[in-house]
């Protein structure tokens, strides 16, 4: 089995170096890596974001571990040279449309949640983001109007094909869970999210025992504070999910918990943190790298079959926090090869 590894710019190769001692620790016959450059790095070493042997790399990897990419070096590039290109072209290249991104309480981080202790504890829901389409692929420009004025686009927009594979994957997802999806939309103002609704209650008639309810967008964003424990499974297009998601890592205690999985229609999987590359902590030992090696356990479990592996990682996370292990963002100030220490000792027990 080979892992493509893509550890980026900023935290990210920080963050990847523990998951990767993670994954070592277990010694999983025949599991092979392949290094590659994205982001940064790589626009900096060949003049492209994501290059052909980087992709190349992609194809041939049964899964692949991804830290972050983003460096403001590169902000006055024209996008298609910027770092976030890399993780955009690989979503799009590979067809990545399901981004799973679980947001899991662990009971003993609830003083690290923004909300109250008693509302955070029942914290257990996935969100189902699609990742192909929306504002980040449409038509998009600068352009002069008739008066003069700078104007900017970015077209919104959903074929039906694409709610569709993303609700089954949404049903499939919540019939495993607890059975409940909640759509997240914004139907009472835009045509794409009318689309994106009826589809979805169309492509519900297949899945009878999945409670299936609508959430406008901003009313999401504030359920998510109020009553998180109500959401199972909350499926929502690319930029929704993209912002629900940064949103619910709080509730859970902090950004650098949450682990995602991005699919497609063959299992075959991306993982990496939901965090970007956080230039403003970069080369400091700041970094929490468990949101990156949850995503390894993810990796186990979805893409490479080895469920009872993945169950060894994501016990000996809950048990390095159990045991007080806390990085600057939970409220510690163990470094980022520390948290991974606590994790290996963990999972050495
Ligand atoms: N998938 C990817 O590669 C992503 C890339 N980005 C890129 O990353 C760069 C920075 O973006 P930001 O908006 O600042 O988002 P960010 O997620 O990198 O950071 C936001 C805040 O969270 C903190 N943070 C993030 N991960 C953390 C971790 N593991 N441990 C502790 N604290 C953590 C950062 O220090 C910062 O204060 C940009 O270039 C952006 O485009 C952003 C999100 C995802
Ligand atoms: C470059 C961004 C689109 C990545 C991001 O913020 C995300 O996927 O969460
Ligand atoms: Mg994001």
């Amino acid at each position: 089995m080979l892992v493509a590894l893509f550890p980026g710019d900023g935290i990210g190769p920080e963050v990847i170096a523990q998951a990767r001692r993670v994954l070592d620790a277990l010694k999983i016959d025949g599991l092979t890596y392949e290094e590659g450059l994205v982001g940064g790095v790589a626009y900096k070493a060949t003049g492209h974001p994501l290059p052909p042997e980087t992709l190349d790399i992609a194809r041939r990897a049964d899964a692949i571990l991804f830290g972050a990419v983003g460096d403001f070096d590169c902000d006055s590039l024209e996008r298609r040279l910027r770092p976030e290109q890399a993780i955009l072209g690989l979503r799009k290249e590979l067809t990545l449309f399901s981004n799973l991104r679980p947001a899991k309480m662990f009971p003993e981080l609830s003083e690290a949640s923004t909300l109250r202790p008693e509302i955070a504890a029942a914290i257990d829901l996935m969100i189902v983001r699609e990742l192909n389409g929306d504002v980040y692929f449409g038509e998009k420009g600068l352009r002069t109007t008739a008066t003069g004025l700078r104007e900017g686009y970015d077209i919104m927009s959903y074929n039906e094909d694409e709610v569709r594979r993303i609700a089954h994957s949404a049903f499939r997802t919540a019939r495993a869970r607890r059975g409940k999806l909640c759509s997240v939309d914004k139907a009472n103002v835009l045509d794409t999210s009318q689309l994106w609704r009826d589809v979805v209650i169309e492509t519900a008639k297949e899945y009878p025992d999945v409670a299936l309810t609508h959430m406008y967008v901003d009313n999401a964003a504030m359920q998510l504070v109020r009553n998180p424990a109500q959401f199972d499974v909350i499926v929502t297009g690319n930029l929704f999910g993209d912002i629900l998601s940064d949103q619910a890592s709080m509730c859970v205690g902090s950004i650098g918990m949450l682990a995602s999985a991005s699919l497609d229609a063959n299992g075959k999987g991306l993982y990496e943190p939901i965090h970007g590359s956080a230039p403003d902590i970069a080369g400091q030992g700041k970094a929490n790298p468990l949101a990156t090696v949850l995503s390894a356990a993810m990796m186990l479990r979805y893409s490479l079959g080895m469920a009872a592996q993945a169950d060894r990682i994501e016990a000996a996370v809950a048990k390095a926090l159990a045991g007080g292990a806390r990085s600057p963002d939970l409220g510690g100030s163990l470094t980022t090869a520390q948290m991974g220490d606590a994790v290996l000792a963990a999972l050495g027990d």
